[in-house]
C-alpha cells in the first residue's frame, strides 16, 4: 500500500471507531431503512451505453491530496444540476473530508438537487461505512481493491448488496484487477491514477481494457473528448470525471464538449 494510502485507511479506522462510540449499529441501519429507494447505478450506465452514448459519472470533488483546492465556488446542487444538464449519467461525490474536503452533506444535497444516481467517493474499509453510505442517500459505493484484502472486499460487497447498494471495484494494475474479478459486481473502474506517485498516464485504462465479462470505467486524469473516443475504440465507454470539469466556470457546457454533445 502506498503511503498516502495507507495514512488515508489509519484515518479512517479512527473515524469509524469515533462514529461507532457516538451511534448504535441499530440506529443507523434504521437510518439506512429510511432512505428513499435506490436509483440503480449501474443500470443508468447501460443504459446511456444502449443508447450508443458515452456514460460519464460526473465526480464533484473540491481539493485532492495531488492538486489542493480546485474549486472555490463549491455548491454541490448547482454541479449536480448543472451535470445533469451537461448530459452525466451518474455523479460521484467525494465525501472524505481531509484530504479531499469532502463531506456527507455534499452528497445528500447533490443527490437532492437531480435525479442522477450518486456514489459515494471515499475511502471504504469497514462494513460501517457501507450502512452509512446508504443513510445519507447513496445509491452506489467505490471499493479500492489497493485497501482492501480479498476477504473485506468481499465482505464489503456482500454488506452493499444486502443494502441495494451497487459497487464500483477500482483497480490500478492487472493483478489488482485478477483479485476484482472474484467479487460479483459487474462494474470495473481502472484508475490511471498511480497511488504512490499519484501521477496520472492513461495507458493503464488502455492495458486494463481487454477485461471480459464487465463494465470497464476509465478513471482520472480525463479532459479531452478525444480521448474518450480512443477508449470507447478499445470497448471503454464509461468514464470517471472531476478535476477538468471542476476547474471550468461553465460545467454543463463543459461536461456536453467533454461528451460531444450539442452544446
Ligand atoms: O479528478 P480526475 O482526475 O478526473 O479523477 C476523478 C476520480 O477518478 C478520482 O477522484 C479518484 C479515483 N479513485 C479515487 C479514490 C478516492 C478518491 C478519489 C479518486
Amino acid at each position: 500500500m502506498s503511503d498516502t494510502l495507507a495514512e488515508i485507511v489509519a484515518y479512517k479506522r479512527d473515524r469509524v471507531a469515533a462514529a461507532r462510540a457516538e451511534r448504535s449499529l441499530a440506529d443507523l441501519e434504521a437510518a439506512a431503512a429510511a432512505a428513499g429507494p435506490v436509483r440503480g447505478f449501474l443500470a443508468a450506465i447501460h443504459a446511456t451505453q444502449a443508447a450508443g452514448r458515452h456514460a460519464l459519472i460526473a465526480e464533484i470533488k473540491k481539493a485532492s491530496p495531488s492538486k489542493g483546492l480546485i474549486r472555490a465556488d463549491f455548491v454541490p446542487e448547482t454541479l449536480a444540476r448543472d451535470y445533469a444538464a451537461g448530459g452525466a449519467t451518474c455523479l460521484s461525490v467525494l465525501t472524505e473530508d481531509r484530504w479531499f474536503l469532502g463531506h456527507d452533506a455534499y452528497l445528500t444535497s447533490a443527490r437532492a438537487a437531480c435525479t442522477l444516481p450518486v456514489l459515494r467517493k471515499d475511502f471504504i474499509i469497514d462494513p460501517w461505512q457501507v450502512i452509512e453510505a446508504r443513510a445519507i442517500d447513496a445509491d452506489a459505493i467505490l471499493l479500492i481493491m489497493a485497501a482492501l484484502s480479498d476477504a473485506q472486499a468481499a465482505e464489503l460487497e456482500a454488506v452493499a448488496i444486502a443494502h441495494g447498494l451497487d459497487v464500483l471495484v477500482e483497480v490500478h494494475n492487472a493483478a489488482e484487477r485478477d483479485r476484482a474479478l472474484a467479487l460479483k459486481t459487474p462494474l470495473l473502474g481502472i484508475n490511471n491514477r498511480n497511488l504512490k506517485t499519484l501521477a496520472v498516464d492513461l495507458q493503464t485504462s488502455f492495458d486494463l481494457a481487454d477485461t471480459p465479462g464487465r463494465t470497464l470505467v476509465a478513471e482520472s486524469g480525463l479532459s479531452d473528448p478525444d480521448d474518450l473516443d480512443r477508449l470507447a475504440a478499445v470497448g471503454i465507454t464509461c468514464f470517471l470525471v472531476g478535476e477538468s470539469l471542476m476547474r471550468q466556470s461553465d460545467v454543463t457546457r463543459a461536461t456536453r464538449d467533454l461528451l460531444g454533445l450539442p452544446a
